[in-house]
């Protein structure tokens, strides 16, 4: 555990705090007043919305990145501070991670609000559009003009996003879809950040896991010390990445190893498996199901079960379950980075990615 603290002080927050103003990939943009009105709302990032109740020292860090909260490198740099943070404030003894179902987006000064199938405008605070018209614009897949109304507004419009039934839709295939090798290495580098500082972390975490959660979404999920899904039918789980055409990492196959065990990941990783709820329940990969409205309800009762053994006693038994597969990541880095970079650029490896992006659309359309 000391280790994964010492190596997360790299990540020190002067520098990540520089990148909580840049675009995601929607295009969206966080400037500063939004920053600090998340600040007013205990709330440190805009795709990342965290609530500490100071009386039972338990945070809830709730992931708010439509569509599908994939995990970007803005996304992943966010998830990494606000973890960081958690894990220095000595009030904080339990984190539950969960996906909000909206998602509140401020925008500032003159901006444009525009109507799409997932963004509708939700409040409008005075003074309000001042400029109606009509804007064209080309769809995702390039091919068609569509013309929708928009709003040029002044002053400050708050925009309600709504988030899809996921809980992550794990990494954003788009950050190693066509990127340099240098991007994607430090795009994996994030990755592992993240991976470390929860398998690693002092806290008791549980994932309140309310939608789907393919590949990066369950290695998150499996990150923590306890998961309890919705019982929801239209909801998987599981690591899927042969279904991609790619290969899950050997720190995703062991932290899989150690939650399922060897034969059931055995299965679950060569086929890509996605298990629905009660198969995920049945294999151990969560370990409770409770109705969707009470997931949050469910982990803060059990949280209050895991803060009640001693901390120090129960973070040393954590470290003795875990260091083992820490320790290997953290002895593997630099090879791992360089692994992931020469397999996501190879051709094949892009082809692959290319013809599952295609998939993902046209199952849309
Ligand atoms: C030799 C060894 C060397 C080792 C090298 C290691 C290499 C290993 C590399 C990486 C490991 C990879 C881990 C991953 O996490 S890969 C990501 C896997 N994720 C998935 O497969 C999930 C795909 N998504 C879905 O199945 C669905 O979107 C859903 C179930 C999550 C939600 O469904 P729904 O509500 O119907 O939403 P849509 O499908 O309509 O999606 C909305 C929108 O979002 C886009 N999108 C979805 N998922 C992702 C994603 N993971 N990344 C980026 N974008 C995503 C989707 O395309 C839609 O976009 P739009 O058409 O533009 O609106």
């Amino acid at each position: 555990m000391a280790n994964v603290l010492r190596n997360s002080a790299k990540f020190g927050f002067s520098g990540v705090l520089s990148q909580l103003s840049i675009h995601s990939r929607h295009g969206r943009e966080c400037v500063s007043p939004c920053f600090s009105l998340q600040q007013r709302n205990n709330s440190t990032s805009p795709k990342i919305k965290v609530d500490l109740d100071n009386s039972t020292g338990v945070a809830v860090l709730r992931m708010q990145s439509p569509p599908v909260n994939s995990l970007s490198l803005d996304f992943l740099t966010e998830f990494c501070i606000n973890l960081e943070k958690l894990e220095m404030d000595k009030s904080c003894r339990g984190l539950i991670i969960t996906s909000v179902s909206t998602h509140t987006h401020t925008h500032t000064d003159t901006d444009t609000v525009t109507q799409s199938h997932k963004t509708m405008i939700h409040t409008i605070t005075p003074p309000v559009c001042v400029v109606s018209q009509t804007l064209s614009k080309v769809s995702s897949t390039g091919l068609d003009i569509i013309t929708l109304p928009v709003c040029v507004c002044v002053c400050v419009c708050l925009v309600s996003q709504t988030l899809s039934k996921v809980f992550s839709a794990g990494l954003d295939i788009m950050e190693m879809y066509g990127k340099s090798p240098e991007r994607c290495g430090e795009f994996w580098k994030a990755v592992q950040e993240m991976w470390l500082k929860l398998y690693g972390s002092n806290m008791a975490t549980i994932a309140a896991i309310n939608g789907s959660s393919p590949a990066g979404g369950c290695l998150m999920s499996i990150g923590c010390d306890y998961r309890i899904m919705a019982d929801n039918p239209r909801y998987s789980i599981g690591l899927n990445e042969t279904q991609l055409g790619i290969v899950a990492p050997f720190w995703f196959k062991d932290t899989l190893v150690n939650t399922v065990g060897n034969r059931a990941a055995e299965l679950s990783l060569e086929l890509g498996l996605l298990y629905s709820a009660p198969d995920a329940l049945k294999i151990g990969l969560v370990d409770q199901l409770v109705p969707e409205d009470q997931v949050l309800s469910t982990a803060q009762d059990t949280m209050s079960k895991w803060l009640a053994v001693p901390d120090h006693a129960r973070q040393i038994t954590k470290s003795m379950m875990r260091k083992q597969t820490i320790d290997k990541l953290l002895s593997n880095r630099e090879a791992d980075i360089t692994n992931f970079v020469s397999f996501i650029t190879k051709d094949s490896i892009q082809r692959s990615l290319r013809m599952y992006l295609e998939m993902l659309k046209s199952r849309k359309a």
